[in-house]
């Protein structure tokens, strides 16, 4: 089981299994990696907070149980895709001639849950041993927003009594030869704004309907995101540094059996849009910007801030979301870098994630959370077509995490040098 056919054998078997929304096949996963535990030897717990959207926790346990536990988290499902626009069906993990390996899946984020265990059975036959506590988490629907996955788990006394003290999740690949690193993210609204309108003859000119209501909004929208991605593209910000905003559905119209009647003006408009929010962006006076130019009332309009507002979770504090520091003063931090170089791979400036990963959760809570997933000189394919992972550069990701697990595991804080036993006497 060492050789490296055998390891994209299991890559690929992860991949074939259809975990994507609408109806993710979580049974077929969790019993996959409840094999690929036992293989392992390593302790499983499935928590069920929601009755078929199992969350599995796999324990490597170390030498010192006082010491907080490193927890490498991943999630189990993929978004959809469109099978007949996919050079290889997205679901079969094909690998084409170059060793690339096609799958929904295969960087967001898979590669990563099965790299975790991939390293892990490198050290244990190397007989490294944990002085920290390592667990492995498969998390589901962190694509719908991680409601009822990670945010249940980070809420849950099973996982106080875990004592986790760092969180790796997913990152993103990279173009170029620098792996990247994600100490923060936006935080996603997801925005439905409604127009209503006086209904009318298709031939007649008049204000006030909702086409033209809606419109008007999605004009002022339009503004204030080539606003904010002028900045980008003068290169004065990263794209995880300004507000992102993109339409994505609009629905009006009267239906009839052949398409629409085109010949009425519809009552009703709506269009959704999927925004991000830098951790340093004032959300308040983008909540105020919605309600008086995205969709004011004086327009007959409505709008919905969708599942973050009514869940209360991430939204509706209006404080500065969880960072995590991405300096020396963390040692998570220089631990993750120095043990990436290690392995001789190299490291890009720390970002801010541009979307969204359940990482979130668990830096509400305080903890660390790094976002990481080892893909250099690849290109960004998560919930694109035709995403693939070159198998040479899954391998390579193996051996940053073994170096990386050996790292978090062993790490014992320093015993304070005398200057600073002597302060904390004082
Ligand atoms: C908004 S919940 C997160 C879902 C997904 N990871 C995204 O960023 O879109
Ligand atoms: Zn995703
Ligand atoms: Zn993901």
């Amino acid at each position: 089981s060492k050789t490296p056919s055998n390891i994209i054998t299991r890559f690929q078997q992860y991949l074939q299994i259809n975990t994507a929304h609408p109806n993710p096949n979580y049974t077929q996963s969790s019993n996959f990696i409840l094999s690929q535990a036992k293989s392992l030897n390593l302790e499983s717990q499935t928590l069920e907070f929601v009755k078929g959207k199992p969350v599995i926790i796999l324990k490597w346990s170390g030498k010192n149980q006082n010491l907080p536990s490193i927890m490498l988290n991943s999630h189990t499902d993929v978004v959809p895709a469109e099978f007949h626009k996919w050079v290889h069906s997205p679901f079969d993990a094909h690998i084409d001639g170059g060793g690339d390996i096609y799958a929904r899946g295969s960087q967001d984020m898979k590669c990563v849950g099965l790299q975790y265990l991939e390293a892990i059975r490198r050290l244990k036959s190397d007989g490294f041993e944990p002085v920290r506590t390592v667990y492995v988490s498969f998390v589901p629907d962190e694509e719908i927003g991680g409601h009822d996955g990670a945010e249940k788990l980070a809420e849950s006394e099973a996982f106080k009594k875990m004592n986790v003290g760092i969180v790796l999740d997913e990152g993103l690949a990279s173009p170029n030869e620098n792996y990247r690193i994600f100490y923060a993210e936006r935080c996603p609204w997801w925005l439905v704004i409604k127009a209503t309108g006086a209904p009318g003859h298709g031939s007649k000119l008049y204000d006030n309907s909702a086409m033209e209501n809606l419109l008007r909004s999605i004009e002022s929208v339009r503004r204030f995101r080539a606003s904010q991605f002028d900045v980008v593209k003068a290169g004065l910000k990263a794209e995880g540094e300004v507000i992102s905003v993109n339409m994505v559905f609009l629905k009006a119209g009267t239906p009839s059996p052949t398409g629409f009647v085109m010949n009425m003006q519809p009552s009703e408009a709506e269009a959704g849009f999927d925004i991000r929010i830098p951790p340093n962006a004032d959300q308040k006076s983008l909540e105020e910007r919605i309600a008086q130019e995205w969709a004011p009332s004086s327009r007959n309009m409505t709008f919905e801030l969708g599942q973050f507002k009514q869940k209360g979770s991430v939204h509706d504090k209006f404080g500065n979301p969880a960072i995590t520091a991405a300096d020396n003063s963390n040692p998570w931090w220089s631990l993750l870098v120095g043990a990436i170089k290690k392995a001789n791979g190299k490291v890009g400036k720390p970002e801010i994630f541009p979307a969204s990963t359940d990482a979130r959760y668990f830096r509400e809570l305080g903890l660390p959370a790094i976002g990481f997933s080892p893909m250099a000189n690849t290109p960004i394919l998560l919930h694109d077509h035709n995403e693939f992972l070159n198998q040479a550069e899954y391998l390579r990701g193996i051996e940053i995490y073994e170096s990386i697990i050996a790292e978090y595991a062993s790490y014992v804080e320093p015993s304070p040098t005398r200057d600073e036993a002597s302060r904390a006497e004082l």
